[in-house]
């Protein structure tokens, strides 16, 4: 064959694979999303015994006497559930296979993006686009294959949940959103399942394990009510090492759970880590079971059922949706017309906090973050924007990230501003960069 013949031939041999792994991946997908999974083979020899390699790998944590071979013949019987392989779920998974659990399952339905790299240590540059359990359990079994991994490429929902976690002895809450967090709270405690739940953003962590012990606390126990705002790692940022504490800590906690070294006050106390605020560790002693929880408490109202059927609302209970404004199209301007608009005297407005600020902002804006909008009464720099807009009579366009804090922004404006020609910028910095300047950095 030719050099163009066979280039031809594997160009089509290419699209053929790529339709086959798309086929294989919609497969998964229906049957995941019914709680059902794809598995690996594992070469795991009995649950008993442990094989010749196994007290080679594992030697020098079975010399911990707290774990000792019958510790790790506990761990190779376990099966732990990691929800969630961003960044607390990459090196909690890292260490829970490390560690030789028996079985590990996987649940996440995204895909690894550039932004995780950083952060996400089982993924590389040739991740990119792969779902994350497909990605995180290659590097996992090349690193141990005598545990079992069973991905569902689903995100967890009220329909799935119970059928997933009811297969697992542990689960770790590796999310990043409040619903998930009170859905996995909750199946985890109707299913009398631990849960090792952590978080982390900005600069700090916090751990902490639930339904454990006779009066241990579930998640609602400990929060019966949700919070008022929720920030994101992609809005407020993160440091890698912090989120990775956050996540070592739960494979840890798993781990001393299976042994059966868990000491009595781990049960009734919350680990906080600070980066920057000494000292940085801490443990807070936490509330116990509450009678008055609404899931497991003395009068029980939600049950199973309620969660499986939906009759439970998990978004109406969280507050979602956004709770931004509508705002009146006649007051929303689409960035190709705020990039016509700019050329003419007038007011830009950016009301992302300064650090954002700092990474990116267009010519002659002008940055008052919306926290300080808020935040007091009439701050002089919202005085002079307010002056000088009336005083000349100018267009005033607000702009944000992505549309969402410039709606209330707006909203201020016009209602304790009393400001008429104040226009929010659709989609904000976002849509600039995609639809107006693409050089315009993304972050
Ligand atoms: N209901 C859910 N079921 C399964 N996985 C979930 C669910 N909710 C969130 N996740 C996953 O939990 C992980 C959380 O990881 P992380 O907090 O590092 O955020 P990220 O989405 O990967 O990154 P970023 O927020 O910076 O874009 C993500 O991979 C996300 O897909």
């Amino acid at each position: 064959m030719t050099r163009s013949e066979l280039n031809a031939e594997l160009a089509r041999l290419k699209k053929r694979i790529a339709e086959l792994e798309n086929d294989i991946a919609e497969l998964d997908k229906d049957s995941c999303s019914a709680g059902r999974a794809r598995e690996t083979e594992t070469t795991t020899e009995t649950e008993t015994e442990l094989g010749r390699e196994e007290y080679i790998r594992y030697g020098r944590q079975m010399l911990v006497p707290e774990i000792g071979k019958p510790g790790q013949l506990a761990l190779k019987k376990t099966k732990v559930l990691v929800v969630g392989a961003g960044g607390l779920g990459c090196p909690a998974l890292t260490y829970l296979s490390g560690a030789g659990f028996g079985t590990i399952g996987i649940v996440d339905d995204d895909t690894v993006s550039l932004s995780n790299l950083p952060r996400q240590t089982l993924y590389s540059t040739t991740s990119i686009g792969m779902l994350k359990v497909d990605a995180a359990v290659e590097v996992l079994r090349s690193r141990n294959e005598n545990v079992k991994y069973v991905c569902y490429p689903v995100a967890v929902r009220h329909d799935n949940v119970f059928d997933i976690v009811r297969q697992y002895d542990i689960v770790l809450d590796c999310t990043d959103t409040a619903m998930t967090r009170y859905l996995l709270g909750d199946a985890t405690r109707l299913l009398s399942k631990p849960l090792i739940s952590a978080s982390a953003l900005r600069t700090e962590a916090q751990l902490v394990v639930l339904n454990v012990g006779p009066d241990g606390p579930c998640y609602r126990c400990l929060f019966p009510n949700p919070p008022q705002h929720v920030e994101a790692c992609s809005d407020a940022g993160i440091i890698g090492p912090v989120v990775a504490v956050a996540g070592t800590l739960q494979a840890l906690e798993a781990i001393k759970l299976v042994s059966g070294h868990i000491p009595t006050a781990q049960q009734r106390t919350m680990t906080l880590f600070s980066a920057i605020y000494g000292p940085a560790w801490r443990s807070v002693r936490i509330r116990g079971w509450q009678k008055s929880c609404i899931v497991c408490g003395d009068r029980a109202t939600v049950t199973e059922s309620d969660i499986t059927s939906g009759k439970y609302d998990y978004s109406e209970f969280c507050g979602i949706p956004d709770g931004y404004p509508d705002i009146d199209s006649s007051l929303s301007i689409s960035v190709k017309e705020l990039e016509r608009r700019i050329k003419t005297p007038h007011v830009l407005l950016d009301v992302r906090d300064r650090t954002q600020y700092g990474i990116c902002n267009l010519p002659d804006s002008i940055n008052l973050p919306l926290s300080e909008m808020l935040g007091y009464d009439n701050p002089a720099a919202l005085c002079s924007i307010v002056d000088q807009v009336n005083a000349e009579a100018l267009p005033l366009f607000v702009i944000c990230r992505f549309g969402n804090d410039s709606r209330t922004a707006v909203q201020l404006l016009r209602s304790s501003h009393r400001i008429r020609r104040v226009f929010d910028v659709t989609g904000g910095l976002d849509m600039w960069t995609e639809h107006v300047d693409s050089s315009f950095p993304r972050y």
